[in-house]
């Protein structure tokens, strides 16, 4: 039986497309987006959390704390990299980076993209309802504040992704990105019958 690691080595380039970057940067927005352009299933890792332990992001960080929200964060996001089906594009949540040995394991598992959007633009993306959705920022002074010094805290990890994109990390510019940095992404096989 294979190690995990050697499964998920073995997906090489064209393995699971990863998107990293602070909460707000668009990582499950375009994750959507290239998963349909690329006919590959879409994970969200905060939801798979929710998934696998019936419980919200919120109350896991609230009850057990960020140690074991980490811990848990990093057993699902290793499952889903391991899992059998096809590639897929993977949503990762806004600190999954930088715990553990998450990021090696996503330039492992396949190409990475960091949304390095301007402070300013996430800021402005954020409204209370949706800062509040968010258990970290929820729980800073102001959004904008925390999200400079997280970022501080934060880029050295982000920035090992294989690739990057700032203020326009849209879909078209982050495809055409993609297949400059010559990734190959083949469209997702239906199953053999
Ligand atoms: N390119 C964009 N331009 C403007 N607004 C955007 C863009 N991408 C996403 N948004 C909006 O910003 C907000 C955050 O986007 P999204 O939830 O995709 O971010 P995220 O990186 O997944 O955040 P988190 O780490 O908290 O899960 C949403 O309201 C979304 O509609
Ligand atoms: O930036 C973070 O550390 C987080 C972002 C979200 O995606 C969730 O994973 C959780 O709220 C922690
Ligand atoms: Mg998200």
């Amino acid at each position: 039986m294979p190690l995990l690691s050697d499964t998920i080595i073995s997906r090489g380039g064209s393995g699971h497309l990863s998107l990293v970057g602070l909460p707000g940067a668009g990582k499950t927005t375009l994750g959507r987006q290239l998963a349909a352009h690329f006919n590959r299933p879409f994970l969200d890792l905060d939801v798979a959390i929710e998934a696998r332990t019936g419980r919200s992001v919120r109350a896991i960080f609230v009850e057990d704390g960020e140690a074991s929200f980490r811990a848990v964060e990093a057993a699902v996001l290793r499952d889903a990299l391991a899992h059998a089906g096809p590639p897929l594009v993977l949503a990762t949540g806004g600190g999954t980076p930088c715990f553990h040995d998450n990021m090696a394991l996503l330039n492992q598992a396949g190409p990475t993209l960091w949304l390095d959007v301007p402070i300013e633009a996430l800021a402005a993306r954020l409204p209370p309802e949706e800062v509040a959705k968010r258990p970290l920022l929820a729980a800073a002074g102001g959004a904008e504040a925390w999200l400079r010094e997280t970022l501080a805290a934060r880029s050295k990890f982000y920035a090992q992704a294989r690739l990057r994109c700032g203020a326009a990390c849209t879909l078209p510019a982050v495809v055409a990105q993609l297949a400059g940095a010559g990734f190959a992404l083949p469209a997702t096989l239906p199953p053999a019958s």
